[in-house]
C-alpha cells in the first residue's frame, strides 16, 4: 500500500571499474524500497570519471553537471584506475571529476559512519578483545579545503630540466574551519556528545588555526560538547589500539582521507564503509543537497569478476535517503537488512574471513530478501 507521494530525484554517476557493478546493486536495493514505501523514483544515470573520458573526451562532461544541477542528490560510484593513470594528473578522473564536483556543490562536510557489527568482528584486523561491541565511529573530514585544493599546485623543471620541483598547497580559512566544527558538533549530539578535533598544531600553520577555531568555537557555542585534541599520528596510532575511545573525529581534508581508510579495515573492509558529502546547498525539498558514495575507491583489482561488496554502495543509498530525502525509517530498514545478512554469515570475499563467500549478485538478493 503506498505510503508516501515522495519523488526521489537523483543523478546517478557510478564511475569506473568496480562503480557500475555495485551500483546496480544499490538501485535494485532503492527500486525495492521505493516499491515497499509508495516512492516514486526519478533518477537518470550519467558518464563521469575514465568511462566519460573515453566516451566523452572528458572527465566531467556538462551534460553530466547540467543533470546533477536538475537533481535533489547524486548517487556516486567511484572514479579512476590504472587505464587512465598515464593521462596529466590533472586531466585524471579524481582530479578532473570527483574534486570538482565537490568544489562544485560546495560539498565541504564528509560524513564517514565506521561501523563494525559486533557479528563482524572476526573480519576486523584487530584482536576480538580490543572491539568487545564491535565499532561504532564517525569521522567528519572536511572535503573542500586542504592540500587537495590549495594553490599553487604545480611541478616545474628546475636547473635546465636536470632537477624538478612540486608544489601542493595546504591552506585553512576560519570560516571552512568553523563550517565544519558546526557539522561535528551536530553529529556529537546526537551521539554521546564526544568530539575529538585531529590536527598537526605541533607542526603545521593551518592545525595550529584549526585547533584554536575548534577549540573557541565549541567554548562558544557547544558547551555541552566533551572537545579533546589529538595529533593526527596519535590519531592514527590510536584508533588501531583502541578504537573505543573515538565517538566522533574531525579533522581536515587529508588526515580525514587516510584515517577513513585505516577506520574502514579496522571496521571489516573498505567495501562496508559508506559516506555522505553535505553543503550549505538545499534541494527543492528544503533538505541538504548531498553526493552519495562509498568511501573506497574503484578496486580495479577486483573489477569485473562479480566480486565486490555492494554493502559500501548500498548504504550510501539509505544516506541519500535519511538525508536527503528525509526518509529516516526507510533508511533504516535498507541498513537493519544490510546487517542482518553480514551477521547471518552471508558474505563476500572481504569480509568472508573463512566462509565461503558470495559474489556481489548473491549478496545483493540476500540483501534484497531482507528488506
Ligand atoms: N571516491 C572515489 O572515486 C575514489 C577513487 N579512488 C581511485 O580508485 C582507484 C583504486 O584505488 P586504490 O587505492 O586501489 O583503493 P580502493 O579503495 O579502490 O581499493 C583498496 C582495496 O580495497 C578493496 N576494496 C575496495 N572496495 C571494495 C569493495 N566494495 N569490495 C571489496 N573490496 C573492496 C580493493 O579490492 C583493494 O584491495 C584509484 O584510481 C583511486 O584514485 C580511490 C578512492 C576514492
Ligand atoms: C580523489 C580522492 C581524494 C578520493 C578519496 O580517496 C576519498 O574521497 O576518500
Ligand atoms: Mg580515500
Amino acid at each position: 500500500m503506498p505510503k508516501n507521494e515522495t519523488t526521489l530525484k537523483f543523478s546517478v554517476l557510478a564511475g569506473d571499474y568496480i562503480g557500475p557493478e555495485v551500483m546496480r546493486s544499490a538501485l535494485r536495493v532503492l527500486e525495492k524500497v521505493a516499491a515497499q514505501e509508495g516512492l516514486k523514483l526519478d533518477y537518470s544515470e550519467h558518464a563521469v570519471g575514465g568511462c566519460a573520458i573515453d566516451a566523452h573526451g572528458t572527465a566531467l562532461p556538462e551534460a553530466t553537471l547540467t543533470a546533477c544541477e536538475a537533481a535533489d542528490a547524486i548517487l556516486f560510484g567511484s572514479v579512476g584506475g590504472p587505464k587512465w593513470e598515464s593521462l596529466p594528473p590533472k586531466e585524471q578522473p579524481e582530479r578532473a571529476a570527483l574534486l570538482p564536483l565537490r568544489k562544485h556543490f560546495t560539498l565541504f562536510a564528509n560524513i564517514r559512519p565506521g561501523l563494525l557489527y559486533p557479528e563482524l568482528r572476526e573480519a576486523s584486523p584487530l584482536k576480538n578483545e580490543r572491539i568487545p561491541e564491535g565499532i561504532d565511529i564517525v569521522c567528519i573530514r572536511e572535503l573542500t579545503g586542504g592540500i587537495y585544493f590549495g594553490q599553487p599546485k604545480r611541478t616545474t623543471l628546475l636547473n635546465g630540466g636536470t632537477d624538478v620541483e612540486s608544489v601542493d598547497t595546504m591552506i585553512y580559512r576560519k570560516s571552512e574551519i568553523e563550517r565544519i566544527t558546526e557539522v561535528a558538533i551536530t553529529a556529537a549530539r546526537s551521539r554521546k556528545r564526544r568530539l575529538c578535533s585531529v590536527d598537526k598544531a605541533n607542526v603545521l600553520e593551518t592545525s595550529v588555526l584549526w585547533r584554536k577555531t575548534v577549540s573557541d568555537y565549541v567554548a562558544a557555542n557547544a558547551p555541552d560538547i566533551e572537545l579533546s585534541h589529538m595529533l593526527v599520528d596519535n590519531a592514527a596510532m590510536q584508533l588501531v589500539r583502541d578504537p573505543g575511545q573515538f565517538d566522533v573525529f574531525v579533522t581536515e581534508n587529508m588526515f580525514g582521507d587516510i584515517l577513513s581508510d585505516e577506520m574502514a579495515v579496522i571496521c571489516g573492509s573498505l567495501g562496508m564503509l559508506s559516506s555522505a558529502s553535505l553543503g550549505a546547498r538545499k534541494n527543492t525539498l528544503g533538505l541538504p543537497y548531498g553526493l552519495y558514495e562509498p568511501a573506497g575507491g574503484t578496486a580495479p583489482d577486483i573489477a569485473g569478476k562479480g566480486i565486490a561488496n555492494p554493502c559500501a554502495q548500498i548504504l550510501s543509498g539509505a544516506l541519500m535517503l535519511r538525508y536527503s530525502f528525509g526518509l529516516e525509517d526507510a533508511a533504516t530498514r535498507i541498513e537493519r537488512a544490510v546487517r542482518e545478512v553480514v551477521a547471518s554469515g552471508t558474505r563476500t570475499g572481504d569480509i568472508a574471513f573463512g566462509r565461503t563467500a558470495v559474489g556481489t549478485e548473491q549478496m545483493t538478493e540476500k540483501i534484497l530478501g531482507a528488506l
